[in-house]
């Protein structure tokens, strides 16, 4: 049994340090991200350069000597692999080829299209696992299908994920199709990247708070128990940690309906919520304001104190609710890890 912190926490252990990373610990924050990507010319590039993109993932782990390094790469290199123009907007965020007909969606590659695209993330993945110091947990990830399909469709980011929605009630028949296609090539993403030596995979179902009812139960619950139990299957006792992100009542059970190990909380609920409603179940993940990175002082300390207690019953996983942000202070993230690690 490895005793690396995170693991250690994913299997349910309780430990008196919870083990720490960061959401986008590799990141427009910190100087040595930004000059790498300038070195890169742009983001995707970036995403698609094997050497470059090691490079980013290992230097929050260089400064801060976090528990967990996560696999620099995008949520939107899957649908590109499926056959979507991407491109980034600056200062804007993403844009791609919108998914709104049957013929839109007949022109999408197959499942087993995707790797010759996503070659180098798992060219990536192979140096990572040679590079990364013994101890720190290499995490690789996907979006959840939901949150994918709700750029697919719109073409963008959305505040409120009106045009998926829109789809979802007027062409259900084809919002499944996306949602299925989305659930079959995530799995073989994420087997791709545990073969070439990701120890854990996160999923990522950022807007999976706009899912209410019956349609949580079947866009982000049963999207995410498929994926988990295939890749159990395919490889006995790869951790999963979820993060249907927003989901409020929606966390609760989540463990148990989809199998994950570890439900990645978000930090519009409290800690003592998620202890009581949540890591009942097991191992949870969070849950920091990531403004506290950008304030920082006595409030950044007495919040780090708060979850750590707050979470001190049960397995814990240290992390902020979302992405830090680019306006961070690298300062503030060592202060957050020295209070984590000082001993009470
Ligand atoms: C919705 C989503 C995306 N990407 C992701 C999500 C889900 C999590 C979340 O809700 O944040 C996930 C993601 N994006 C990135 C990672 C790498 C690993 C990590 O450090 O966490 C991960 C896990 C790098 C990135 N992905 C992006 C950046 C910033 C790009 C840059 O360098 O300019 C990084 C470091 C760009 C991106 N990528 C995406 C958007 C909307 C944007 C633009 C917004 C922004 O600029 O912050 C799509």
């Amino acid at each position: 049994m490895s005793d690396k912190t995170i693991l250690k926490a994913l299997r349910g252990e309780v430990q008196k340090v919870p083990p720490i990373w960061m959401m986008r610990q590799a990141g427009r924050y910190l100087p040595e991200y930004r000059a790498t990507r300038a070195e890169a010319g742009d983001f995707l590039s970036l995403c698609y350069n094997s050497d470059l993109a090691a490079e980013v993932t290992l230097q929050p782990i260089r400064r801060f000597g976090f528990d967990a390094a996560i696999l620099f790469a995008d949520i939107l290199l899957l649908p590109q692999a499926l056959g979507a123009d991407l491109w980034f907007v600056t200062g804007e965020g993403p844009r791609l080829s919108t998914i709104t007909s049957a013929d839109d969606f007949s022109g999408l590659a197959t499942k087993d299209d995707i790797h010759d695209t996503l070659a180098p993330v798992y060219e990536t993945v192979r140096i990572l696992s040679r590079e990364l110091p013994r101890e720190t947990t290499l995490i690789g990830f996907a979006g959840a299908p939901w949150t994918v399909a709700t750029y697919m469709i719109a073409g963008r980011g959305t505040k409120d994920q009106g045009p998926a929605h829109a789809l979802r009630e007027g062409n259900v028949a084809l919002f499944e199709k996306i949602i299925d296609l989305l659930t079959e090539a995530t799995i073989e993403y994420l087997d791709q990247q545990i073969r070439a030596g990701a120890e854990v995979v996160k999923i990522f179902d950022s807007w999976a708070g706009s899912l209410k009812g019956e349609a949580f139960g079947k866009y982000a619950v049963e999207p995410a128990r498929r994926i988990t139990s295939e890749l159990k299957t395919r490889h006995p006792g790869i951790p999963v940690i979820g993060f249907p992100r927003e989901a409020g009542e929606g966390y609760i059970g989540f463990h148990a309906k989809t199998g994950v190990d570890c439900v990645a909380l978000d930090d519009s609920v409290t800690p003592e919520w998620g202890a009581a409603n949540v890591q009942k179940d097991g191992c949870v993940q969070g849950n920091m304001a990531s403004r506290h990175m950008v304030t920082g002082g006595q409030a950044l300390i007495d919040e780090v104190r708060h979850i750590r207690q707050a979470f001190s019953k049960g397995p814990h996983i240290f992390n902020l609710g979302h992405g830090i942000t680019p306006d961070a202070d690298p300062d503030n993230v060592s202060l957050m890890i020295e209070t984590l690690r000082e001993t009470v």
